[in-house]
């Protein structure tokens, strides 16, 4: 029982602070995406964020985006068995019990799926794009990306996680501008560092300014 609480605790908690943080961190250097965003955010009722949401399909996007390049949870492990001697790609898996790591990180960066996958282009998501019809769970037929795992192991958070994320961002997008940091500030640094968690290696600093807007 505790474990399974600090589970809920630690997994619920740290992953969806990680994605907001790299999500602002690609709005701040991208500022034509943030713009698309607010304007979104804007044309909704956002009194109450929650009830709005299938009316932004850009939010969508950009947290899937952002789950797609920087998925919290590094990889997924497996125990698994195999009957027969089985290719597996090009590698040959021998007969018997062996662990195997699904790098959901690098799901979402392979080159042979995704058009540029260093870039970040939420608009790969909506209708025309190529990834239009992806979802945050790993679809059955195919996986271009499986942010919260797949099979019997699969995140049960994932629905809060969305909405948690999507509330957030619409939030914070709607009442401030997010900016790179002053002069001297040190810029955005878009590296992560090699641990488990999938955080920013150094922790975003920007310029935030309150909107003002007439009512
Ligand atoms: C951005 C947010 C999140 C991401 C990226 C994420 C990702 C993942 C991944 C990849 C797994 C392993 C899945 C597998 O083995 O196939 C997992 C498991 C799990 N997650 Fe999440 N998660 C997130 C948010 C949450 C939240 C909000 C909760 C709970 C409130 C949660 C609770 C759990 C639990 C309990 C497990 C273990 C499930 C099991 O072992 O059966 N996660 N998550």
């Amino acid at each position: 029982m505790v474990s399974l609480v600090s589970e809920f605790l630690g997994g619920g908690a740290d992953t969806i602070v990680a994605i907001i943080e790299w999500t602002l961190a690609h709005l701040v250097i991208q500022p034509e995406v943030q713009g698309k965003l607010r304007r979104e955010v804007d044309a909704v009722d956002t009194v109450s964020v929650d009830k709005s949401l299938r009316k932004m399909p850009y939010l969508h996007a950009v947290v899937l985006e952002s789950l797609r390049m920087h998925p919290s949870v590094p990889f997924v492990p497996r125990r698994v068995r195999a009957e027969d001697a089985t290719l597996l790609g090009e590698t040959t898996v021998p007969t018997g019990d062996f662990n195997v790591r699904f790098f959901v990180g690098d799901i979402g960066r392979d080159r042979k799926t995704w058009t540029d996958p260093d870039e970040f282009q939420p608009e790969r998501f909506l209708a025309g794009g190529e990834a239009e019809g992806v979802g945050p769970s790993a679809g059955p037929k195919e996986m271009k990306m499986m942010p919260f795992g797949a099979g019997h192991g699969f995140c049960p958070g994932m629905g809060l996680a969305m909405v948690n994320i999507k509330c957030f961002l619409a939030t914070l997008v709607r009442e401030f501008e997010w900016a790179p940091p002053a002069e001297g500030g040190g810029g955005v640094d878009m590296n992560d560092p090699n641990v488990f968690f999938k955080v920013m290696k150094k922790p975003l600093s920007t310029r935030v300014t309150r909107r003002t807007r007439s009512v």
